[in-house]
């Protein structure tokens, strides 16, 4: 199986064509796992396949290094318009990809004919406990209180393509994110769990972010978790529309117009291979 491994911001992958290969009955699951293994493959945070769609210009199929499908990876979309479009599987700089959480409009920003950044239309998301979902009797699971192991958090969820519930702290600590952030996915108020984010705020234009991902624990960046968190911190009237987001890998922008989230940032190719295992 030819693939590439990229990364946007930290947050690793490994991208594979699926539109023409021969997977054991089509179980991306078990696949990811094994391509994600940091010891015995390459190793990722997440699985990226093509597939050919009837309804936009190509699908990203998303999976999580523990096997689990998730509708949405904001960092994946990035690597994923990288790696269609350097291998001409798609050739425009602006198209509709495909995802379990809709049809994403995607723009590249080339210079001197090189990917520079890219730009995804991350939708409106949905405070709506119901679609977050959180198991609670509330319309919108906005500064609640739930207690996890020893500790109670306010905390706040929104629907932002997948589950993600955020944590204004007055500094992250990466044993918090870790101990807490792990509890926290598995709370029992978030019956399809949920990503886990920590925000420190610099000021309304900038922010510090460290997430617990559901399904493969901390990672340098998360997209849809960053984007997450400008929406959630918009909300509370803590920062304005146009926010510099930062995690351990690095740097993303988030522009809030007309109600939806527009995420620009960074996709990296590392290397290609095949991948026997
Ligand atoms: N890293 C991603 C999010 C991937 C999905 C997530 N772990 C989930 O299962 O909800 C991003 O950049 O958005």
């Amino acid at each position: 199986m030819k693939f590439w491994k990229l990364h946007g911001i930290g947050n690793d992958f490994v991208a594979i064509d699926g539109r023409y290969d021969n997977i054991d009955n089509n179980d991306y699951g078990e696949y990811a796992k094994r391509a994600c293994h940091r010891k015995f493959s390459v190793g990722a945070d997440g699985l990226l396949v093509v597939k050919n769609s009837d309804v936009a210009d190509v699908e990203m199929v998303y999976y999580n290094s523990d096997g689990s499908r998730a509708a949405m990876c904001g960092n994946g979309l990035r690597c994923f318009v990288k790696f269609v479009y350097d291998n001409n599987i798609v050739e425009k700089d602006e198209f509709n990809v495909y995802t379990l959480d809709g049809i994403k409009k995607v723009k590249i920003n080339l210079k001197d004919g090189k990917i520079e950044s890219i730009k995804v239309n991350m939708g409106k998301g949905s405070f709506l406990a119901k679609d977050v979902p959180v198991s609670a009797q509330i319309e919108k699971f906005v500064e609640q209180k739930i207690t996890v192991l020893d500790r109670e958090y306010t905390v706040t969820s929104i629907l932002m393509g997948v589950p993600h519930t955020v944590i204004f702290v007055d500094e992250l600590s990466m044993e918090e994110v870790c101990k807490y952030g792990a509890a926290i996915e598995k709370h029992y108020i978030f019956p399809k769990k949920t990503n886990v984010n920590f925000v420190k705020i610099i000021d309304d234009k900038n922010i510090l972010v460290k997430t617990f991902e559901r399904g493969c624990g901390y990672t340098f960046g998360c997209g849809t978790g960053m984007t997450a968190c400008v929406m959630v911190s918009n909300y509370l009237g803590k920062v304005g529309k146009s926010v510099n987001v930062t995690s351990e890998g690095g740097s993303v922008r988030i522009d809030l117009e007309n109600g939806f989230a527009y995420m620009t940032g960074p996709a990296v190719k590392i290397c290609e291979g095949n991948l026997e295992v």
